[in-house]
């Protein structure tokens, strides 16, 4: 039986700035419907890497395919089309409307100076509503709590329809509420999402699969219980913890790892 082609497909990609190497050959795969989390250190290369995914960053060397494409042969409102990006920071967006900034996910669909039709209208509304932010629809976008800006920037690429969601720590300013919200939105949608992770508790509650970084290589990928072993936390990312069943998962009978940090260890 031939095994299907991976959505996204990073093959000896290496990147870097003045003759400083920054990533250095990347090989990973993200399956397409599978929720990916990316882990590492700070300046590790986490975000580099997402910046090389969503044509940011042009790397010198290896090539990026998606659904079995060279993403820089494809035209750039192709692949716009395709791929939503979720950031750290939400951009600003002087004077628009909530209800503006979820439309922009419409752009890569339309062409220039074309009007918004009723059912596109219908769609932005309820993408609003998904995310549970129909009292703020008319609500001006900076004026939104961090935790709001980052539902709405998810109802943006609901809009957008990608195939593939990439959000660069998209929750890293908000409360432990929204981050677990914000990021159990992004699952609830159903899209492959390839996103990085510090919280490395909610990244093993939520993803499918891990993909480690350190020094911009890829030391481990696997399933969150394969990955997040305790030493590998020591490895990575110098702390001592111990790794052990979440208590809600394992009611369900389910194994998902839980890591608890040891304080005052070098
Ligand atoms: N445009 C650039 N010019 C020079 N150096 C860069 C550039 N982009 C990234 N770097 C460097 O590459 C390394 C990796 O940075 P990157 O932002 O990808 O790490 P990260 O894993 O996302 O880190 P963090 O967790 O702190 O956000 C860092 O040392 C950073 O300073």
């Amino acid at each position: 039986m031939q095994t299907k082609a991976p959505l996204l497909n990073v093959q000896n990609l290496s990147w870097g700035i003045a003759n400083k190497p920054i990533l250095k050959h990347i090989n990973v795969q993200i399956p397409e419907g599978k929720f990916v989390g990316l882990i590492g250190p700070n300046g590790a290369g986490k975000s580099s890497l997402l910046r090389c995914l969503y044509r940011f960053n042009k790397p010198n060397e290896g090539v990026i395919e998606f659904n079995s494409h060279d993403i820089w042969q494809l035209k750039s409102d192709e692949y716009a089309k395709c791929v939503a990006v979720v950031l750290q920071e939400a951009p600003s967006h002087f004077n628009l409307s909530l209800f503006d900034v979820v439309a922009l996910g419409l752009t890569p669909h339309k062409s220039l100076f074309s009007s918004t039709s009723q059912s596109e209208k219908q769609q932005i509304t309820l993408a609003i509503k998904t995310v549970g932010l129909e009292q703020h629809t008319n609500q001006n976008f900076e004026s939104l709590s961090g935790g709001e800006k980052q539902r709405a920037l998810i109802a943006r690429a609901i809009v957008q329809q990608p195939q593939l969601l990439i959000m660069d720590e998209p929750t890293s300013h908000l409360d432990v509420k929204y981050q677990i919200q914000v990021m159990e939105l992004a699952k609830s949608l159903g899209v492959t999402v390839f996103a990085s992770f510090h919280d490395l508790n909610l990244a093993a509650a939520l993803c499918d699969e891990l993909v480690v970084i350190k020094n911009g290589e890829i030391t481990h990928t696997g399933s969150p219980a394969e990955v997040l072993t305790e030493h590998m936390l020591d490895d990575v990312f110098g702390v001592c913890a111990q790794v052990s069943n979440h208590p809600q998962e394992s009611q369900l009978g389910k194994v998902t790892p839980h890591i608890t940090y040891f304080y005052g260890y070098k």
